[in-house]
């Protein structure tokens, strides 16, 4: 499902002395099933725009077109229903908003609201840990007891519950470690495939920019600065810092070997790319042992 913004501003609290304006002139669309990243530095206007995505936000003028719900100013809150479960919306620690006594409850609270009756819900829940990659034995037991990261999954997966098409996700691997990030990155990649998801990530990790994303948004004091794929992105590193933004640690160090004399046609954006490109650099002789023409 493609979301499309046409010329939407967006101000907080208007007509007051807090009157914010954070999203101006916004023209910018999310094709079906893309991976696309939002980024941009703190305060660009992010969350702002990520609210839009299901109507939590509407414009203060211009028009969201949310598969085929036009969004306007006019819009009335009621019959938003349907539009939230196509859009799920992954806010940051998501663990914080978990609540009821067992999983399997907490998972099948969003659809029993939409009126699926607790047998079914209840059974979806069981096909959403599983998803999440959780075992069936934690159903039972109280989010509360479970880990950090086992939370967010829990969390995630009452979200994916609701079976929508776009997954919005604001930050999802904050405060979690390494592996934990890595592995919930991967869980993303793989969900959109087996679910054939439009996927929105919001995040300043230039890394899992780099490597999962397909579509970039940048965004800049409430306005969109740039559109276009990683690579178009993260070619011009001056541009970037003008921006606020950062490099992914790879093109950061393949900019160094460049200032150390190595040549690369297009900056290399993951680490696989960049080893393809030394190696594609090296003399014959690098590659140690594996020779016996002199012999
Ligand atoms: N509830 C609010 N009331 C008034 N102003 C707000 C509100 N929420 C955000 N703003 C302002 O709107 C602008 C955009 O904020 P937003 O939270 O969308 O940025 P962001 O890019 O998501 O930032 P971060 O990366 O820090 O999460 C900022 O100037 C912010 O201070």
């Amino acid at each position: 499902m493609a979301i499309e913004f046409k010329q939407v501003d967006f101000t907080y609290q208007p007509g007051t002395p807090f009157e914010t304006k954070a999203l101006a002139d916004i023209n910018v669309t999310i094709p079906t099933g893309s991976y696309t990243a939002l980024i941009g530095h703190t305060g660009s206007g992010k969350s702002t725009l990520l609210q839009h995505l299901n109507a939590l936000l509407k414009p203060t003028s211009g028009t969201v077109l949310i598969g085929d719900r036009e969004i306007t100013p006019a819009t009335s809150n009621k019959d938003l229903k349907s539009l939230r479960r196509k859009v799920g919306i992954v806010f940051q620690f998501p663990e914080s908003q978990l609540f009821e006594e067992t999983v399997a409850k907490d998972i099948a609270f969003g659809p029993q609201n939409f009126g699926v009756s607790e047998a079914d819900a209840l059974k979806t829940a069981a096909d959403m840990l599983d998803l999440v990659g959780l075992p069936a034995t934690l159903l039972d037991r109280s989010p509360f007891d479970l880990s950090g990261g086992q939370m967010r999954r829990v969390a995630i997966a009452g979200v994916l519950a609701m079976q929508p098409q776009v997954l919005v996700l604001d930050e999802p691997t904050a405060g979690l470690d390494p592996q934990g990030r890595l592995d919930m990155m991967e869980m993303f990649a793989q969900l959109r495939h087996d679910q054939d998801l439009t996927v929105v990530l919001v995040t300043h990790q230039m890394d899992d920019v780099a490597n999962y994303a397909d579509h970039v948004i940048v965004m800049d004091q409430g306005r969109v600065v740039k559109t276009g794929t990683p690579r178009d992105v993260f070619q011009d590193p001056e541009w970037l810092l003008k921006h606020q933004l950062g490099l992914p640690k790879t093109t950061a160090f393949a900019r160094q070997l460049v200032q150390k004399g190595l040549h690369f046609d297009q900056l290399p954006l993951t680490e696989d790319e960049l080893a393809a490109d030394l190696v594609a650099q090296l003399p014959a002789s690098a590659f140690g042992g594996g020779s016996t023409d002199d012999e």
